[in-house]
């Protein structure tokens, strides 16, 4: 075997958002672990944001020549990760969340135009890539992998339940559950037709496809990155085969799919690599002086936002509940325009040393410090997969996209979680409740103890080397793409 078929060098690109890059940096570690050697590709803007909120958080960027790039301290450990950027297309400055679907209408039609001058470049070098693996929400993959003949492996950032439900589009849509013929108008019967799917109720589907206009960015983009993954050689999911046994058997009659998820810093501690967006508050010091299993932690994740009302809602509902807590507020929660005051006149005063505002931190220490009680969470995959790891019970607050069927998977399957608020719009008195019904009395050793039970399948699949369901499909996985690219260099 030549070396570059027994140690292939792949390239990884991320979709540019937090919840995308997370994963990707994880997973790269990790298949470096393996000794493959890496190339990660971060956007202009990403690499600009983390950066700047590494020398916010510390004060001082790692002096010398790698002081910009993010891989630094992996290679010092031993991984071959080198480290590229990429222009989306968008000069730094321009605000890419107020101005979403225009930065999206870019990543639809330029980006692949700046990834196919630098692949041009890289595959020229002299230890060129074989592989891709880019996220399964890029649209050009296939027609970049087939330009410079690599192998093509699309990640998927989500629970397999939400990649079927896009992968099955077309029968959504023929049976008007979706992008329905009759304008505004979706059958809201239950869903019974998709292989590998349960019953399930057209509200707990992806936001986009409960959406009545089918017609935005984001469902072109959806509608073209789910007919290029059907070409990918190899699809990877950061999902646990054991908890979506059934959707992941009947998608892989049709591609090679892979579990191989929680994909998680090496440890579950603070990664070598900086993938924060934000500078991030230390909040140790304060959880160290609260009792054990007495604080809530908030966070709707980096991408979703809310309403003013959602805020001063919770807001009450966290006076009235008389809890702990550390909430996450990112600056542009509501809005990236938006600089009024969000939170009601004198509530920091009130909430004095017994809740913690801050902008961004680090969750995983946060979620694993014994203080933790509770996670009133959007329900993103990270978040709710990290949550599960420490033991801790959700309580749910979906905004959008994956999000509501991530709920579904907390609330109903797993039980390991409530609803937020039952009936929109969400009201104080509830927020109150909910908060009790998920720290105390009956209804909390029940969450504790079925998430204790998902844990354990978390665990189980990345025990061992060849042991955990994970493990297996990680190294099946690589034996397999190890393979493939043998065949391609070989002009099979
Ligand atoms: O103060 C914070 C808040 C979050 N995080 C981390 O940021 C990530 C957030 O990811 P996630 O919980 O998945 O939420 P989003 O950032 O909203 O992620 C986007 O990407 C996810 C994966 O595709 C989707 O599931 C989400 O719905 C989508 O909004 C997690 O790893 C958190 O640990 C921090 O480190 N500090």
């Amino acid at each position: 075997m030549d070396n570059h078929s027994q140690n292939p060098h792949i390239l990884m690109i991320p979709y540019p958002f937090q919840g995308h890059v997370i994963p990707f940096v994880h997973l790269a570690t990790k298949l470096a672990s393996k000794g493959f050697t890496i190339t990660f590709v971060n956007t202009e803007s990403i690499h600009h944001k983390i950066t700047k909120s590494q020398l916010s958080s510390s004060g001082v960027l790692p002096a010398g020549p790698n002081k910009h790039d993010i891989f630094a301290e992996a290679r010092k450990a031993g991984l071959d990760i080198r480290y590229a950027t990429v222009s989306d297309g968008f000069p730094l400055t321009f605000d890419r969340s107020l101005n979403h679907d225009q930065f999206m209408e870019g990543m639809l039609h330029e980006f692949s135009a700046h990834v196919d001058d630098l692949v041009g470049k890289l595959v020229k070098t002299n230890r060129p890539i074989t592989c891709l693996i880019s996220d399964t929400f890029y649209v050009w993959s296939s027609m970049i992998a087939n330009k410079y003949n690599l192998v093509y492996v699309s990640f998927w950032t989500e629970p397999a339940l939400v990649f079927t439900l896009y992968y099955h589009m077309d029968l959504l849509k023929t049976n008007g559950h979706f992008a329905s013929p009759h304008d505004d108008y979706n059958r809201e019967d239950a869903i019974d037709y998709i292989p590998g799917v349960e019953t399930m109720d057209p509200k707990d589907m992806a936001s986009y496809l409960q959406a009545t206009d089918a017609t935005t960015v984001v469902h072109r983009i959806i509608y073209k990155a789910f007919e290029d993954v059907k070409r990918a050689d190899f699809v990877i999911c950061n999902t646990v085969q054991e908890l979506e046994r059934k959707t992941i058997s009947a998608l892989q009659q049709k591609q090679r799919v892979y579990a191989i998820g929680p994909v998680f810093p090496a440890g579950f501690t603070k990664s070598l690599v900086e993938t924060s967006l934000w500078p991030e508050s230390d909040c140790t010091r304060w959880l160290d002086s609260k009792h054990h299993g007495s604080v809530i932690y908030i966070s709707f994740g980096s991408y979703a936002h809310c309403t003013r009302n959602d805020i001063v809602e919770i807001a009450h509902g966290l006076l009235l509940s008389r809890v702990s807590f550390i909430w996450v507020l990112r600056p542009d929660i509501v809005s990236s325009d938006q600089s009024d005051p969000l939170l009601p006149p004198g509530f920091e005063d009130e909430i004095k040393g017994r809740g913690m505002i801050v902008p961004w931190c680090c969750q995983i220490a946060v979620i694993s410090h014994p203080a933790v009680a509770g996670f009133l969470t959007h329900c993103g995959w990270n978040s709710t997969l990290e949550s599960v790891w420490c033991g801790i019970p959700l309580l749910c607050f979906p905004l959008l996209t994956d999000q509501f069927t991530n709920r579904k998977l907390v609330v109903d399957d797993w039980r390991i979680g409530l609803n937020l608020c039952d009936k929109m719009p969400i009201a104080r008195e509830e927020v109150a409740r909910k908060i009790s019904r998920l720290i105390s009395g009956k209804s909390a050793d029940e969450f504790r103890k079925n998430v204790k039970a998902v844990k354990a399948e978390l665990e189980n699949a990345l025990s061992g080397d060849d042991g955990g369901s994970s493990q297996k499909n990680l190294n099946q996985f690589i034996d397999d793409m190890k393979a493939k690219i043998k065949k391609k260099n070989a002009g099979l």
